[in-house]
């Protein structure tokens, strides 16, 4: 149970480190915010809730696996590598790709409400 409790701290330290080293991990937890102000807002219903808590759960994972990614490439070589950057485009670009989904979602949840 110990050993369970060690792993869970060490996941929070990663938390807090990812939110430290990272401008767009808090830019999106300021987004993320600003959804849950306007979920209470309009009352989305229950199923809308679950789907908006997906989405910024998804987004701000891939964040920080992104920034995991950054970090292990530039632990691994500082030097400017046409592969190193290809790796690094990759991890953003999925970071890109899963925001750009929530952000459609979001709209077509939040459009019926708004107009
Ligand atoms: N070692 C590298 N070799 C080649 N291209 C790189 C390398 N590191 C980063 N890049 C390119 O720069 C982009 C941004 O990378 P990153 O966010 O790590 O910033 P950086 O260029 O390393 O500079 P800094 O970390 O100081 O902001 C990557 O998506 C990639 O295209």
């Amino acid at each position: 149970m110990s050993a369970f409790i060690r792993s869970f701290g060490y996941a929070i330290r990663g938390i807090v480190a990812a939110v430290r080293e990272q401008r767009n991990i808090k830019i999106l937890f300021g987004i993320a915010l600003l959804v849950v102000v306007a979920g209470f807002y309009f009352q989305v219903t229950n199923t809308e809730w679950c789907i908006l808590l997906l989405c910024m759960g998804v987004v701000t994972a891939s964040e920080m696996l992104n920034s995991a990614i950054e970090n292990l490439v530039d632990l691994v070589t500082r030097e400017r590598m046409p592969l190193a950057g290809k790796i690094k485009d990759i991890a953003a670009g999925a970071v890109l790709l899963l925001s750009t989904m929530s952000l459609v979602i979001g709209a077509i949840i939040f459009w019926p409400y708004i107009f």
